[in-house]
């Protein structure tokens, strides 16, 4: 009998929306798990798994069935091109699925889909790909070679070959294709770390505390995080570690004024309220209202009381906040090239004249959010990618424009092992792989009197 919900057509149906209708994974697999609840956890880790792996080894993919298909993919009919990448995905990724089943449930997907026609070609190529998985030949060029086995466009490669050894861009490669467990910080004006981690273990959650600080931890081992109870009652937000130095390098004092201009969905901004410990004010802007309304709903979740969601577009100038703020966080919009394992199909979608353009926008921001800081106070810019032109560039031509503004040393709020990366001081870039965290990059500022 035919299961009503097949795993494999939803996986289809997903992969349709991402990679032909140029939705974003994250928010098209989001959705798809929240409608199908009501299937088991394995099904659903299922349709993450090849969804996500799928789309992560695209390009070598696609590598492998073109050398083995006289239809090229780029040819072939959208449902038929997502159905082999997919079977080629379980084929070579997933120890858990026989070869025979990956190609089988392909050829009748193919055929349920109205692809009959097509079920010959499908299994030729499925079964002549599987025979000779072991002995695929890849490039051998370099920079062509790096490419295809990680599935990086060239672009992005050679951005970061500017910068770093091929050594330690092979290791960011490997670390955005490794799986990593979810790291959550604790809201410590609910739970101590300690009760959040026997909340936590009490639900069948493995919970190991973060090196980079104590009250972060890394959690695997769950099922839905919004079935969580702890989760439910705000004792815990999802936020990478990188992020969480957001607001410890800022190191807010009791009844300080923050804006936050780029807030949603406000997990900063609540780091920082929550520091304030009660005091204080936190106002965390953002574009529209549905990006508003994000926030509030963490704001609700988490109960604190001194942070504030409001609409406001950081491109226009505000009169009234202009030297208010004690601290004003600008971890504005970006090319996002170091959260590539999380928005797995950004790095298909991002383009060289997308990231140069975002360059432009932060430094239009960056511009009006300066004259928020009042004197003594300030600005910590940050971005989850790794591009100089994004990053160090930028804080380049800030404090050139802005001489009233310093960096300021960063070395006391950092673990020892990040302490050594620190970069003129006040900067630092970390690095999937080398450090344990997401790529991102953190500059603190302070306004001269
Ligand atoms: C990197 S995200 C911010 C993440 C957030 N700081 C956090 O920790 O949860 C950048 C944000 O900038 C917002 N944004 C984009 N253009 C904006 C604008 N012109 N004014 C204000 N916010 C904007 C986006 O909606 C997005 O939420």
């Amino acid at each position: 009998m035919t299961k009503a919900i097949n795993e494999r057509e939803i996986v289809l149906e997903v992969l349709l929306e991402i990679t032909e209708h140029g939705m974003y994974s994250h928010i098209v697999l989001r959705d798809v798990l929240n409608k199908y609840q009501y299937l088991k956890k394995k099904e659903r880790s299922f349709i993450t798994r090849v969804t996500e792996g799928t789309l992560e080894h695209m390009m070598e993919i696609d590598y492998i069935l073109d050398q083995f298909s006289k239809v090229k993919v780029k040819k072939m009919k959208p449902v038929i091109r997502n159905i082999m990448r997919s079977a080629v995905y379980q084929m070579k990724y997933m120890d858990s699925v026989p070869v025979s089943a990956a190609c089988n449930e392909a050829v009748k997907l193919a055929v349920r889909k109205g692809f009959g026609s097509l079920r010959g070609f499908v299994n030729g190529v499925l079964r002549n790909v599987a025979r000779n998985l072991d002995q695929i030949e890849y490039p051998t060029e370099p920079l062509k070679r790096l490419s295809i086995q990680y599935s990086m466009p060239e672009w992005i490669l050679n951005l970061w070959l500017k910068v770093y050894d091929s050594d330690i861009v092979e290791q960011m490669l490997q670390a955005f294709q490794r799986e990593t467990p979810l790291t959550i910080r604790c809201n410590l004006r609910m739970v101590t770390p300690k009760q959040l981690k026997e909340h936590l273990e009490a639900e069948g959650v493995t919970v190991k505390v973060h090196p980079y600080l104590e009250y972060a931890f890394h959690i695997s081992g769950f099922d839905y995080l919004g079935d969580l109870e702890s989760f439910q009652n705000g004792e815990f937000s999802v936020q990478d570690i990188s992020s969480m130095l957001v607001s410890e390098l800022a190191g807010p004092k009791e009844g300080d004024y923050v804006i936050d201009v780029c807030a949603a969905p406000g997990g900063k901004s609540l780091h920082m309220a929550e520091k304030l410990n009660g005091s204080g004010r936190v106002e965390a802007r953002d574009l529209t209202e549905y990006k508003v309304g994000l926030i509030q709903e963490n704001i609700e979740r988490t109960g604190l009381s001194n942070v504030e969601a409001v609409q406001q577009d950081a491109l226009i100038f505000d009169e009234t906040s202009v030297g208010k703020a004690d601290i004003v966080l600008a971890d504005l919009p970006c090319s996002g090239l170091g959260v590539l394992a999380k928005k797995t199909d950004l790095k298909y979608k991002a383009t060289k004249e997308g990231a140069d353009s975002l360059a432009k926008l932060q430094r239009e921001m960056l511009k009006n959010v300066q004259a928020y800081v009042k004197d003594e106070g300030k600005l910590v810019y940050s971005t989850c990618t790794i591009n100089p032109a994004e990053n160090m560039d930028n804080v380049h031509w800030f404090l050139n424009e802005y001489p009233e503004f310093e960096l300021i040393d960063i070395h006391g709020s950092l673990c020892e092992e990040l302490q050594k990366d620190v970069k003129e001081n006040g900067c630092i870039q970390l690095l999937p792989g080398v450090h344990q965290s997401d790529g991102f990059f953190l500059a603190c500022m302070k306004k001269r009197k």
